[in-house]
């Protein structure tokens, strides 16, 4: 089987993209994880296919993959490189586009610096639907692991996340705390894990253990996710800037509307691989 690919990244989250549209590619688990690896394959944190639209409400399908192979329902710099992939191979001539995930339908548009600016959709706080198991909606939890105790959000982006916070994320304990946590028993389908450093009231440093992947330089989701809560507990003010070790989004939010992600989308490379 021939793949052609493009290799991007949003903020040093890495990603190889595939045309689903113009190909007919399908990979397993194994072949999925293969191909992510950093020595032996091409290396990435998640794989994306771009696919024909399901639904005529949208203009494409947008599938992601972690590096460890398993399918998730959202990636935020994922969404920003899907826009600039689907430019860059003459998929569509718009600068915004409507696209269904797994975890809902977002809209990626264009704008004429650069940069790419997507509707997230609302944040999901109700607990079953994150999912988290929790009797009530809190802005705060208590998680405890292995003797120790954690005072976390739980939010969904469509995907995941819990978030904490820290005083100094570049000494945060993210690869120790977040394998502890990603598959912790009230997160029944795992969870991204961020580390939430306040710096004023439009300025939040993060880092994230990615669920199936590890810590990635950057996590789109997880911007939002992080910034949500944040302004949940009147730490953080709308539009705030979220940096991450690859560089910074903005992400905008204000209750009962869609959160805002806007960041740059890099391409790399076109290449192409036999499997
Ligand atoms: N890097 C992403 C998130 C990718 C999916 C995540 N690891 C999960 O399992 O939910 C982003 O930019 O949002």
């Amino acid at each position: 089987m021939l793949i052609h690919f493009s290799k991007m990244h949003g903020l040093g989250n890495d990603f190889m993209v595939i045309d689903n549209v113009t190909q007919n590619i399908f990979l397993n688990t194994e072949q999925i994880a293969a191909l992510a690896d950093r020595n032996r394959g091409i290396g990435f944190d998640q794989l994306l296919m771009v696919e024909p639209p399901y639904d005529p409400d949208v203009d494409f399908h947008y599938r992601i993959f972690n590096a460890d192979g398993s399918e998730v329902q959202q990636c935020g710099n994922g969404a920003r490189c899907f826009g600039r992939f689907i430019r860059h191979k003459g998929l569509s001539n718009k600068n915004s586009f409507r696209v269904s995930t797994k975890g809902g339908v977002i809209s990626i548009e264009l704008d004429k610096e650069g940069l790419v600016r997507v509707d997230m959709g609302e944040p999901v706080l109700q607990p079953q639907a994150i999912p988290f198991k929790a009797n009530k909606q809190e802005i705060t939890y208590i998680l405890r692991a292995e003797e120790q105790t954690f005072l976390c959000g739980a939010v969904s982006m469509g995907n995941p996340h819990c978030i904490m916070l820290v005083d100094d994320v570049d000494n945060a304990p993210v690869d120790q705390v977040g394998a502890l946590l990603t598959k912790h028993e009230r997160f029944p389908e795992a969870a991204n894990i961020g580390f939430l450093q306040i710096v004023s009231d439009q300025h939040a440093r993060l880092r994230v253990f990615e669920r199936g992947v590890g810590e990635t330089q950057a996590c789109g989701s997880g911007a939002c996710a992080a910034a949500v809560w944040g302004m949940l507990q009147e730490r953080l003010e709308s539009p705030a800037r979220i940096e991450l070790p690859g560089g910074t989004l903005e992400i905008s939010w204000q209750p009962g509307q869609s959160v805002f992600m806007t960041g740059e989308a890099s391409h790399v490379y076109d290449g192409q691989i036999v499997l």
